[in-house]
């Protein structure tokens, strides 16, 4: 029998590199990659997902998902949420902890979303799963490879995902949580 097969659209190889050690080889769906930089709408999380996997599906006419992640700062009432990536390339992570700066409430919620689609752009075919990480935003420390890993401290923990190894931060993280219920959509709940 052959494997059924979906794409993870995205241009981000870190990402994709978490999804894979993440979904490990139990996963019953061969997980390929296309490199794309897909357009994001603005607007509320979900939406942003939504309407990113709907372009996905219209591109690539197959079975597809998405991913974007937000980091909202609970003291600017959930921004930059899903404009994380364009503050983060013009302040860097040492001007997002600074952006607290005038508020004593440094938490944070990392929200991963995906968005599944079985290759329509019907959006009453979109799947979301979605994971969150609380933490708090603290100055720069450890690894500067991934985005914001290094000003984002879970809850619970001393050291920020930047400092974690990547074993630690895959058990724990926005994208584990949010894959864990991708997983149990298509394992346990038998959506192949
Ligand atoms: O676990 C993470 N730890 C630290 N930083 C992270 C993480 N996950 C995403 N990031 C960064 C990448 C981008 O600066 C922004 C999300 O933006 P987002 O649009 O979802 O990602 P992207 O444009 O890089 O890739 P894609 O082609 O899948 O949209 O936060
Ligand atoms: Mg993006």
């Amino acid at each position: 029998m052959n494997q059924r097969a979906v794409v993870f659209v995205t241009g981000n190889l870190k990402k994709l590199e978490e999804v894979k050690s993440i979904l490990g080889h139990n996963f019953p769906l061969e997980v390929t990659n296309y490199r794309l930089d897909l357009p994001e709408l603005q607007g509320e999380l979900n939406e942003v997902s939504i309407r990113k996997c709907q372009e996905a599906a219209r591109r690539l006419k197959k079975p597809v998902f998405i991913e974007d992640t937000c980091l909202c700062f609970n003291a600017l009432e959930g921004l930059p949420g899903p404009y994380i990536k364009w503050f983060l390339e013009k302040l860097k992570p040492e001007g997002l902890y600074k952006l607290l700066e005038g508020w004593t409430d440094k938490s944070a919620e990392a929200v991963c979303t995906f968005a599944y689609s079985p290759g329509s752009d019907k959006e009453s075919d979109i799947v979301l799963f979605q994971g969150i990480t609380k933490g708090t935003i603290v100055p720069p420390r450890g690894s500067r490879d991934f985005g914001w890993d290094c000003i984002f401290q879970p809850l619970g923990y001393d050291k920020t995902y930047g400092e974690l190894p990547k074993e630690e931060k895959n058990k724990i993280s926005h994208r584990y949580r949010a894959l864990d219920k991708l997983r149990d959509y298509f394992i346990v709940k038998n959506n192949c």
